[in-house]
């Protein structure tokens, strides 16, 4: 069977998406399999994830992502922008703002942006991040959330845990140049407290408006950006006082605009959607 697709990426966090509308390609193949053989990057397509546009009867659209290394994540901010411009230019979706469906709930991608009818940016409100254990799962130790003591074989760290649907555990760094990322990342990822293991962000605070950051993903390892990532950092960063509530996150991959709006609750993120090349592949 051939499958076509769109190569896409949010800063370096790339994608290969999928119309599955009509579950076509389901019967041909494995899922999580698909995606471990088209993510490869030399013996497949080579992508962080592939993502899968799906029918919702509550939604405009169902969002599926599978990471590189095929478990399925309940979501993805920046595969949530490459999503809404993926629909928008297949015509699948000709709305400048959609309501999507997806494990973490209800997201709302707003086209912020188009060039000669393409879209460039796009603004996702990702809900509101939340500390409490039913979300973030993690073994406690007491009933704290952020700052959470964990031993690791590199000594004790301190935890901030965040959910934004998916689950972040946050660390806040004097010089992210040090951190040894390949070999901390995977600790904490596979760190007995974290019963569904965790994406792991590196921070260092610039100002109260402005945060650097590193990624180790759950089942992706090193990637450019996360976007549900840089919202749990500032809520983290927020929480502690180490930043305000409009942070410029600088990644690997370039920036994102992480609003925390005081009234809903929700955090808003913006940045850019990108396509890299379009094609086709037996499967
Ligand atoms: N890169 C994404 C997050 C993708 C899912 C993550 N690896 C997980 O397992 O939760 C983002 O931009 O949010």
């Amino acid at each position: 069977m051939h499958m076509d697709f769109w190569k896409m990426h949010g800063l370096g966090n790339d994608f290969i998406m999928l119309d599955d509308r009509d579950k076509t390609i389901a019967g041909h193949t494995d899922y999580s399999d698909l995606a471990v053989d088209v993510c490869h990057r030399r013996f497949g397509i080579g992508a962080d994830g592939i993502i899968l546009a799906r029918h919702s009867d509550t939604h405009d659209i169902r969002f599926v992502i599978i990471n590189s290394d095929g478990s399925e994540p309940e979501m993805c901010g920046n595969g949530m922008r490459c999503f809404a411009k993926y629909l928008y230019e297949n015509n699948i979706l000709v709305k400048e703002e959609m309501t999507v469906q997806t494990l973490a709930g209800t997201v709302v991608p707003r086209i912020e942006k188009k060039q000669r009818g393409q879209v460039v940016s796009v603004c996702v409100d990702m809900g509101v991040p939340t500390l409490v254990p039913e979300q973030i799962p993690f073994v406690h130790d007491g009933d704290r959330a952020l700052g959470e003591p964990i031993e690791t074989e590199q000594g004790i760290m301190s935890v901030s845990c965040v959910s934004m649907g998916n689950p972040h555990a946050v660390i806040f760094v004097p010089d992210l140049s040090v951190v040894d990322i390949e070999t901390i990342g995977p600790l904490v990822e596979n760190h007995p407290r974290f019963p569904e293991k965790t994406n792991v962000e590196f921070i260092e605070v610039l100002s109260h408006t402005a945060l650097k950051m590193r990624v180790w993903e759950r089942g992706a390892g090193v990637t450019l950006a996360c976007g549900t990532g840089a919202c749990a950092a500032v809520a983290a960063a927020h929480l502690t006082e180490r930043a305000g509530r409009q942070v410029r996150v600088h990644l690997d991959g370039g920036d994102l605009d992480i609003s925390w709006d005081e009234s809903c609750g929700h955090m808003f993120k913006t940045g850019p959607a990108q396509t890299v090349f379009k094609g086709t592949v037996e499967i």
